[in-house]
């Protein structure tokens, strides 16, 4: 028997290869079943036994290649270091806008995009929906902070390259008004960058590879950290909605998220139905981003997703956004190809594909 075939409208997003559509089915949102966004326990990504290492690798390869989308369990980051980050996020936002005003991120000497605090709706995500209606403050990878790196005079000159600090200290010189901001985020992004290194390494196991594979590709990663503050929407949720960040994939390689229990986040499920990620309280959402995706030849998925805050309540997340080094590349890896099959993406450098997208969303990037 035909089954006729369900309704659909298609979804433009912008990439770093220009817009492209998805086919979404026209059903309401519903929440994500277990199935869709698997819970996975990582107590033994670093256990001394390759056997437990590796069904830790398995469960995230097959949810890499199911809807791209998982909450991350036993991670071993202690809970207090994340409500101490929410509450200094909460303290920051919570000021009028011209208390925030000096850390805008146009103020930023060298880096006008990606450090400091953009107001609501001065962003949108995806040119085809709303203005993002989010605020948020965000802070990028500085090796003087990272507990692996000895001296900073010793980071190699073609990494330092790409890595520039500003001379007065900008954000945090200007965040002072909340004391506590810069300790709390600093020591949860310290703690956050330990387990990215540790989920890189069990990628690396999941795609048949040596653990060690990235390791020289991580030492100085592109790891930043973004501070998301949605007040809450008027018009309510769905498509045609004003959206708190509007339907995007994340740059590089592995998105590591916090949120609070608002709710708001949703995901793109394979076949294009819309799915709630609601928060489960002591996990972290892990989603895999675009660059994951052309390294492996499609195999995992850089999956489309977007947040409507219509709770009536403030919400806030924290984003842990990891990449190799910005002068790294890497191309399609070997055993993500089957014989005959294609390359389907050029090597492209970090650094470049990050800033194709950045241009994407932003007349001008650095
Ligand atoms: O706040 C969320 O749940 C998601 C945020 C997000 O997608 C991002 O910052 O890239
Ligand atoms: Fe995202």
């Amino acid at each position: 028997m035909a089954t006729t075939p369900q309704p659909t409208t298609q979804l433009w997003l912008s990439s770093g290869n220009g817009p492209i559509s998805r086919t979404i089915l026209n059903t309401p949102l519903r929440d994500a079943q277990p199935s869709e966004i698997p819970l996975i326990s990582v107590s033994d990504i670093t256990s001394p036994s390759l056997a437990a290492r590796t069904a830790v690798a398995q469960q995230i390869r097959r949810a890499a290649m199911t809807n791209g989308f998982f909450y991350m369990t036993d991670h071993g980051i202690p809970a207090d270091l994340t409500a101490a980050a929410h509450m200094a996020g909460l303290a920051f936002f919570r000021r009028p806008a011209a208390a925030k005003e000096p850390a805008n991120t146009a103020r930023s000497q060298y880096h006008k995009y990606t450090i400091g605090w953009k107001p609501a709706a001065t962003l949108r995500i995806n040119p085809f929906e709303s203005a993002d209606m989010r605020e948020s403050f965000a802070w990028r990878y500085d090796p003087r902070y990272d507990p692996a790196v000895g001296a900073v005079e010793d980071v190699p000159a073609e990494v330092a390259r790409n890595l520039r600090f500003d001379e007065d200290g900008f954000p945090w010189s200007k965040t002072r008004d909340v004391p506590e901001l810069e300790e709390a985020v600093v020591k949860c992004w310290q703690a956050v960058l330990g387990l990215g290194r540790a989920l890189v390494r069990s990628m690396a196991l999941s795609l048949g590879l040596e653990e060690d594979a990235f390791d020289a590709k991580f030492t100085h990663p592109d790891a930043a950290v973004a501070l998301n503050y949605y007040p809450s929407l008027e018009g309510g949720e769905g498509e045609g909605r004003d959206v708190s960040i509007g339907s995007h994939t994340d740059f590089q390689l592995f998105t590591i998220l916090w949120q609070d229990e608002v709710g708001g986040l949703q995901v793109l499920d394979r076949e294009g139905q819309w799915l709630r990620a609601k928060p489960i309280p002591g996990t972290f959402v892990v989603n895999f981003a675009d660059y994951m995706q052309r390294i492996t030849n499609d195999r995992y998925l850089s999956t489309v997703h977007r947040v409507q805050n219509a709770s009536g309540k403030e919400r806030l997340s924290m984003a842990f956004f990891f990449g190799f080094n910005l002068n790294e590349s890497c191309g399609v890896l070997d055993t993500c190809v089957e014989p005959g099959e294609e390359k389907k993406y050029d090597e492209i450098s970090c650094q470049e594909w990050t800033r194709r997208r950045l241009r994407a969303m932003h007349t001008k990037a650095e």
